[in-house]
């Protein structure tokens, strides 16, 4: 099965439109105000708009107020709904919207428990734990803390990035990868040399 790419935390058209062309499956769009990547929703409508067709478009909140994710909802097309915060199940179900939930991975996590416990999720997404961070820390993680076998797709994110992502699909073998700073040139402007290469060792990882 082909390996997915999903580029996150966009926060200028052209850079997602480059993505869109180089045959990203997924762009990612955060809407948490204490991230570099923030974009508010004249901005994510600006990004989302200038797309080319087939290219699914993410909302990543982190513990978002109700009122505030039907908001964005409203006013935006989003595809999917990637929850990177504490949320409850109930809570990610709320939307009648297909979701990821993000679980940030140390010593201990049980998936398979949150593979039953989000049973309505799309799919489990695997970051890495950092105190005090919610995401997009470009962190890695123990892959080996990953079980062969889970219930529900494995999006592999954390710390991935160009000189990595071979060996990731090599050892986890997910069903698709995320990535953020690892090809950015600073945080929120994304390289596009960096993502260029990323996306070519992924392709040529399906092709082998
Ligand atoms: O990108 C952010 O700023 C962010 C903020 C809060 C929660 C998640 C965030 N990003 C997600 O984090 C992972 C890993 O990112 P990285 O490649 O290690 O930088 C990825 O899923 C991003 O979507």
């Amino acid at each position: 099965m082909r390996t997915r790419v999903k580029i996150c935390g966009f926060t200028r058209v052209n850079d997602a439109v480059r993505a869109a062309h180089l045959g990203v499956d997924a762009i990612g769009l955060v809407f948490y105000p204490p991230s570099p990547r923030n974009v508010d929703i004249d901005q994510a409508l600006a990004i989302v708009e200038a797309l080319p067709p087939f290219t699914s478009v993410i909302g990543l909140f982190v513990d978002e107020q109700e009122a505030r994710i039907r908001e964005v909802l409203s006013r935006v097309p989003i595809d999917c709904l990637q929850f990177h915060g504490d949320e409850t199940p109930d809570a990610c179900e709320l939307y009648n919207k297909p979701y990821i939930k993000a679980i940030r991975m140390r010593e201990g996590v049980d998936i398979a428990d949150l593979a039953n416990r989000y049973s309505g999720a799309a799919g489990l997404l695997l970051d890495a734990y950092h105190p005090g961070v919610k995401g997009g820390s470009g962190n890695r993680f123990d892959w080996d803390l990953i079980p062969q076998d889970c219930a529900k797709p494995i999006i592999l994110a954390g710390g991935l990035e160009p000189g990595n992502v071979r060996q990731a699909m090599e050892s986890v073998g997910p069903y698709a990868l995320d990535v953020s700073s690892g090809v950015e040139s600073e945080k929120g402007i994304k390289d596009a040399g960096k993502m260029a290469a990323f996306v070519r060792i992924i392709n040529e990882g399906n092709r082998s």
